[in-house]
């Protein structure tokens, strides 16, 4: 259940925008990516999903390495993008539903953790609703527990924290340590690291696609700009 990281190097077209990644995120535990903007988080998270194709270096989880075995690689992860994406013409709960069709997840109990985490987010009495009618904060919800009832042993999520109010905050950080203490890995970017504070096991701090330092909060903080250590961040 560990990812492994290594050597990885890409971008976009001809352009190099990360070079030399190496990393590790073992079973049952939160990295959490950290940057400026433009700092490359996003670039390392489209070559973790397949998006972009590496210059150099590979990505393996579980023993399924992305580059020749796609396809078993990615059914391992779940992936949480910084702007959600939902179908317009579906309602709440034929999200749900398409995803456990996709993933091919058990009915009963797929709706059951859905109900769970849609009472969390106070969501569970709108799954009539359509996309037009969801705020930003409540699409990004709708994301999160779209992700969440797959059995992932990766859980990659791109900025999860703008945009949701302080209460959704804590709820997600809370969803969150539940699936590290469940055993998957999992991968978070964020500017500001203090909102993860006490909830990822290492962090990796990155400038110009490159990773300047990494480690537990601690061990980094000294090296990592003060304005990205930050105070809780909250954007509701
Ligand atoms: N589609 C693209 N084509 C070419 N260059 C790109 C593309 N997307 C990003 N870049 C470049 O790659 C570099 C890293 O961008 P990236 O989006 O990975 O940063 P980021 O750390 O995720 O930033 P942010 O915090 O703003 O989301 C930037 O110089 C950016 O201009």
């Amino acid at each position: 259940m560990t990812l492994q990281v290594e050597n990885l190097s890409g971008g976009y077209g001809q352009t190099t925008v990360i070079q030399n990644i190496n990393f590790t995120i073992p079973a049952g535990s939160v990295t959490a990516l950290i940057g400026l903007n433009g700092s490359g988080k996003s670039t390392i998270i489209n070559h973790l999903i397949g998006l972009l194709a590496p210059k150099t270096g590979s990505v393996v989880l579980n023993s399924h390495n992305l580059a020749q075995d796609p396809v078993g690689f990615k059914k391992q992860i779940a992936y949480v993008p910084e702007q959600p994406v939902l179908y317009e013409e579906l309602n709440l709960q034929e999200h749900i539903q398409a995803m456990i069709n996709i993933y091919h997840l058990n009915e009963k109990t797929s709706w059951e953790e859905a109900t769970r985490l849609l009472k969390i987010f106070r969501l569970d009495d709108k799954l009539n609703w359509f996309p037009t009618h969801f705020s930003k904060g409540m699409r990004q919800k709708v994301m999160i527990v779209m992700a969440f009832i797959t059995q992932a042993d990766l859980f990659i999520i791109d900025e999860p924290f703008l945009g949701l109010d302080v209460l959704a905050v804590q709820d997600l950080l809370t969803l969150i340590d539940e699936k590290r203490e469940s055993g998957a890995s999992l991968l978070i970017t964020t500017h500001v690291m203090s909102t993860l504070k006490a909830h990822a096991d290492q962090y990796i701090y990155l400038e110009q696609g490159q990773i300047v330092a990494s480690g537990a909060i601690d061990a980094i903080s000294d090296q990592v700009p003060v304005m990205l250590i930050g105070e809780e961040q909250t954007n509701g």
